[in-house]
């Protein structure tokens, strides 16, 4: 039977970050093999509302569920939730003096004891799946900007998690490489049978490819729908954010600045 409940599920989540709290009565489903496009200015809590789905952050008051199942404490329960979560950083993290290849096979030669010809093979489907396979000997100087994020991509993908998590996976590429990244996104997400939220605020590139889109401003969610409803709607909050304004009712600073938030 096909499992339909929700692979990422928040309920009333308070989020403090050195005694301040940056997200406040935060609820969120976010349906299996979907697209999720996390938005929001710089500042906003986009990342720290990542590092609660992962356990690197617990709520100060509300529940977090991840892959059917509370997101645990303890170290070892963590780690096993994580196998499930496949993340793709900002800076890519490529180890530079390890090929593409070897890169990639760092997940399966840590936490799997498969013998080297299947880590290979597997290495070599996945960069296969980000188009990559001739690249496997390169070394991530050797690769442009928007290849190397295609390998990180791939190694994000060497366990295979049903659920994949991308923070700010376009800064610093072009435009070009920024459509294949996000294109790449897409089909991996339906071809392997995941689920995927991209946290950015590269509005414009993103909501292509999202099935939905929320907004955080203000210490919560502005907005939650598809990608057309974000763009119809005349929200204030929403259309500063999409216009990129800096006056409006979203602060500057994006820090939370209501009395009930300190
Ligand atoms: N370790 C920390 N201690 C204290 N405050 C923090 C810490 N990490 C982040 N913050 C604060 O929490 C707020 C949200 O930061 P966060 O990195 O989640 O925002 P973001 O939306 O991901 O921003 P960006 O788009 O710039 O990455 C910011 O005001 C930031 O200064």
């Amino acid at each position: 039977m096909t499992d339909t409940s929700p692979i990422v599920r928040l309920r009333d989540i308070r989020l403090e970050r050195g005694g301040r709290a940056i997200l406040r009565d935060i609820n969120l489903d976010v349906p299996r093999g979907q697209v999720v496009a996390v938005l929001g200015p710089s500042g906003s809590g986009k990342s720290t509302l990542l590092s609660a789905l992962t356990g690197q952050l617990v709520p100060a008051a509300g529940t977090v569920e991840v892959l059917g199942r509370a997101v645990p404490r303890g170290e070892r329960e963590l780690l096993a939730l994580r196998r499930g979560i496949g993340v793709l950083l900002q800076g890519n993290g490529l180890l530079t003096d390890l090929t593409a290849a070897e890169n990639v096979g760092l997940p399966l030669r840590t936490h799997t004891e498969l013998p080297e010809p299947v880590i290979r093979r597997l290495v070599l489907m996945k960069l296969h799946a980000v188009g990559l396979q001739a690249a496997a000997d390169a070394y991530p100087r050797e690769l442009s900007g928007g290849m190397a994020r295609r390998v990180a991509l791939a190694r994000a993908l060497a366990l295979d998690p049903p659920l994949m998590i991308y923070d700010e996976p376009l800064t610093g590429l072009d435009p070009i490489a920024s459509g294949v990244v996000m294109d790449l996104v897409r089909r991996l997400n339906d071809t392997l049978g995941l689920t995927s939220i991209v946290v950015t605020h590269h509005v414009h590139e993103t909501l292509p490819v999202a099935d939905q889109a929320i907004v955080i401003a203000n210490g919560g969610i502005v907005f939650a729908g598809t990608p057309a409803e974000l763009e119809a709607s005349d929200d204030p909050f929403v259309r500063q954010f999409l216009k990129g304004e800096p006056d409006g009712p979203i602060a500057f600073d994006a820090a939370p600045r209501t009395p009930e938030a300190a």
